[in-house]
């Protein structure tokens, strides 16, 4: 466990922006399943949640002798969610565990499609899970208001299949720029899916083909510095995709709106504060942004709404009670709705103590909040922007912040 104590002060200066998390697990996936070599031969600096998938997908590909497969995915919803219909399309029969929040996070999508596909799964509501038997191809109907994530986990599966299925979606789809991505990520391996009025049809007996693929950077935590250059920094974002899939992509035009100067000039972004004001965020295809989205508009003037957001109580945390009580204890006016918050901007934040209720992206949003408080911040459960970047306080620090991450052992 550790803390981190930031000290306000300004970040000025260019960062490379970290592989996308997102990007990177369905490449780690799609090349496992070709039968490619490892796309990360250095694991060092890579996030906790990439080792899971690369870890896991290793456990499950690499033979059975009939027992059941244990499958660690640590702290990655993603890892799950992907790996449960892969697993059933071999019929392996497999034990999942994690830790953290996940054996809580919903799995019950599967829980309701996969045994009518002659899946057998063995839970008391979350994890551990054991699934035995083969998936069989056909029709998927599911909610797409849940998490895409169960969306991604069959389309990675059901072209391995002896058969052609259909994903038909039950309620409109939300994170939609994630199911794009891996659309996207399968035809760049060889696999062909047809999108259709209500989902996607996934024609069977396919496979996936080996190549070299370099994973796009990541939009939502490029969000993170865009934040910090319009609260008062001069930033400029390295190796950015201007026409990527990813949903997060939006948080140029989010920054933008909220009045900062945002500019692309020798393929960097670039972003300097001019207006701050508050605005209306619907946040249904943008999850991962609300928390440094909530962080800045607790420094703009006026009112920010941020709707459409209650997945974000299913996530690492309950994201918008932690956002809210954080940034109240810093002296920020936030109020919780069922789906989303409501906050009115103020000019500073007090310093004081936050739980980053082990959520990484938690942590990050009020260590650049904290730049704007008028003394230190303590943030506990630093250690956790492992999860998904490492060197988030090394580049903090590299611009100019002030963070002292203190191990607690
Ligand atoms: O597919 C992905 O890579 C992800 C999908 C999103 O989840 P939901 O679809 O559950 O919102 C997002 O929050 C998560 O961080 C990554
Ligand atoms: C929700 C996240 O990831 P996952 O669902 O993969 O745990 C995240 O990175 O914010």
């Amino acid at each position: 466990m550790s803390d981190v104590k930031i000290y306000p002060s300004v970040l000025n200066g260019s960062i490379l922006v970290p592989p996308s998390k997102s990007a990177a697990h369905r490449a780690v996936i799609c090349s496992a399943l070709a039968g490619g070599g490892e796309l990360f031969p250095d694991e060092t600096r890579l996030s906790d949640d990439i080792k899971a998938t690369i870890h896991t997908m290793k456990a499950l590909l690499g033979g059975t002798d009939g027992e059941i497969v244990q499958i660690h995915c640590g702290e990655s919803g993603s890892t799950l969610r992907f790996l449960i219909p892969i697993a059933a399309a071999f019929g392996i029969s497999a034990r999942f565990t994690g830790e953290g929040r996940l054996p809580q996070r919903p799995i019950g999508v599967y829980l309701d499609c996969l045994p009518q596909h002659g899946v057998n799964c063995e839970t008391e509501g979350g994890l551990p899970l054991t699934i035995r038997g083969k998936l069989t191809p056909g029709k998927f109907v599911l909610p797409g208001n849940i998490s895409s994530q169960f969306i991604t986990g069959l389309l990675f599966a059901l072209p391995l299949l002896n058969g052609d299925s259909e994903i038909r979606l039950s309620t409109p789809l939300e994170s939609a720029g994630y199911a794009d991505m891996t659309v996207d990520i399968l035809n760049d391996f060889g696999i062909q899916t047809e999108t259709t009025e209500t989902g996607w049809r996934v024609p069977g007996g396919q496979s996936y083909k080996p190549r070299e693929y370099a994973v796009e950077r990541d939009w939502s935590q490029a969000a993170f510095f865009l934040a910090a250059g319009a609260l008062g920094g001069n930033i400029r974002l390295e190796g950015l995709n201007p026409n990527s899939r990813q949903g997060d992509r939006a948080a140029e035009s989010l920054f933008r709106s909220f009045g900062a100067d945002v500019v692309w000039a020798d393929n960097q972004l670039s972003i300097t504060q001019n207006k701050r004001n508050g605005m209306e965020i619907d946040a249904s295809q943008i999850p991962d942004l609300v928390p440094i989205l909530a962080a800045t508009a607790a420094l703009c003037r006026g009112r920010t709404r941020i709707f459409n957001a209650q997945r974000l109580r299913i996530k690492e945390s309950d994201r918008l009670s932690a956002m809210a009580d954080g940034l109240s204890r810093l002296g920020g006016k936030v109020r919780q709705t069922e789906d989303g918050l409501l906050i009115d901007g103020v000019e500073t934040l007090h310093s004081g103590e936050i739980d980053g209720c082990n959520d990484h992206r938690i942590v990050m949003a009020f260590a650049i909040a904290a730049l704007k408080a008028d003394g230190c911040v303590t943030i506990h459960d630093a250690q956790s922007v492992r999860k998904s970047y490492p060197d988030f306080f090394e580049d903090y620090n590299r611009l100019g912040g002030k963070a002292h991450v203190v191990n607690m052992g």
